[in-house]
């Protein structure tokens, strides 16, 4: 059922960890519907217990907003945006078959290339919404998030009758954004572009985003990064432009000083990373269109030797006779 006004929208966010909760909040403190869903109870129990505390401009904010495992909330949501990390997508979908049935639309704003692919199984194409987003979150504690610079996000529908109802989902409330966009794909692999370099790079470094480029040659490894991404996407027809890649990766380094990326985040959480649908994504594409893609497969071998699981030769004496 097409719901009648924008405001009336009732979300839920579907693996609400640093980014899915800096979203929620922002439709929380502009009283819309909102619920978040996690597995991570220790989190979702120290938003019940003290609201969510948002750091953003040298500003804190405890802000109410339900919170709980999926599905706990008791509103059917009209729009599901899922914020896992890609590898926990399937998973993730898996638990919300009922509300799909129920008619909800999902939105994917995930980092990373074939995000809509990826749910596809598990939703119905025309309730499928893709897109990409530049707001950012950094998990501080359970129940402690950060966020630093703009919150917009664009999307697109994964069909004709999809495109049709995108508008009912449009969102526009302090501090976050949601357009709908003819340019989502080339949206969600110019932010692709800029992920394989900078999350990669953060994540080999311990850098924040604001020390990215702070050495010499580490600007223009971004860039070279980027370029193979733009290289593989417009070898499938996607225009890219390297412009505006080098502009947003300016704006991160300029605005997102003190955030460290989601990939840095999981590193030093001993967690699965990202790497598979960012730069090994990319080169496994590449190799299917004939193309080298070197920066990307070093990267991605880096942060797969980086969270690799300990072999004992890390123990003084292992390789002794
Ligand atoms: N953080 C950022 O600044 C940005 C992130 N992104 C993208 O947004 C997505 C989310 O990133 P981020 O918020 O950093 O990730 P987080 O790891 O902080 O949050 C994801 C949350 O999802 C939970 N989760 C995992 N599987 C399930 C499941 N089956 N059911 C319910 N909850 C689940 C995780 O629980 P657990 O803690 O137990 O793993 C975690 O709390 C990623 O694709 C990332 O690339 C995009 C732009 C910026
Ligand atoms: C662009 C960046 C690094 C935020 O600046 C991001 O998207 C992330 O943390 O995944």
């Amino acid at each position: 059922m097409p719901v009648t006004h924008n405001s009336d929208v009732s979300v839920a966010i579907l693996g609400a960890g640093a980014l899915g909760s800096v979203i929620g909040a922002a439709l929380a403190e502009a009283g819309r519907p909102v619920a978040l869903w996690t597995r991570n109870l220790a989190h979702a129990q120290a938003i019940r217990d003290q609201g969510l505390r948002v750091d953003r401009g040298g500003e804190t904010r405890r802000v109410r907003i339900d919170a709980g495992p999926v599905g706990s909330s008791a509103a059917q949501p009209d729009l599901i945006i899922l914020l896992t990390k890609t590898q926990d997508s399937a998973a993730a979908m898996e638990s919300i078959a009922p509300h799909i049935a129920r008619g909800a639309f999902v939105l994917t704003l995930q980092n990373g290339i074939g995000n809509a692919e990826r749910i596809l199984p598990f939703c119905p194409a025309d309730q499928l919404l893709t897109g990409t987003t530049m707001t950012n979150g950094l998990m501080v504690a359970a129940g402690h998030v950060s966020t630093q610079g703009a919150g917009e996000a664009v999307f697109k529908a994964m069909s004709p009758a999809g495109e049709a109802r995108a508008a009912e989902f449009e969102i526009d409330v302090p501090g976050f954004a949601l357009r709908h966009s003819g340019h989502a794909l080339e949206a969600i692999w110019t932010k692709a572009a800029l992920n394989c370099a900078m999350n990669a790079a953060a994540g080999l470094t311990g850098a924040r985003v604001g020390q990215l480029t702070s050495v010499p040659g580490m600007r223009e490894t971004l860039s070279a990064v980027a370029a193979e991404v733009v290289a593989v996407a417009a070898a499938q027809g996607i225009t890219v432009a390297q412009a505006e890649v080098e502009a947003k990766i300016d704006y991160a380094t300029a605005n997102h000083t003190y955030h460290k990326s989601s990939m840095l985040q999981d590193v030093e959480a001993g967690k699965p990373t990202e790497i598979e649908s960012l730069c090994g994504e990319v080169t496994r594409q590449a190799e299917g269109l004939g193309l080298a893609t070197p920066l990307n497969a070093a990267f991605a071998a880096l942060i797969r030797l980086k969270t690799a699981p300990a072999t004992g030769a890390e123990t003084e004496g292992a390789n002794d006779a």
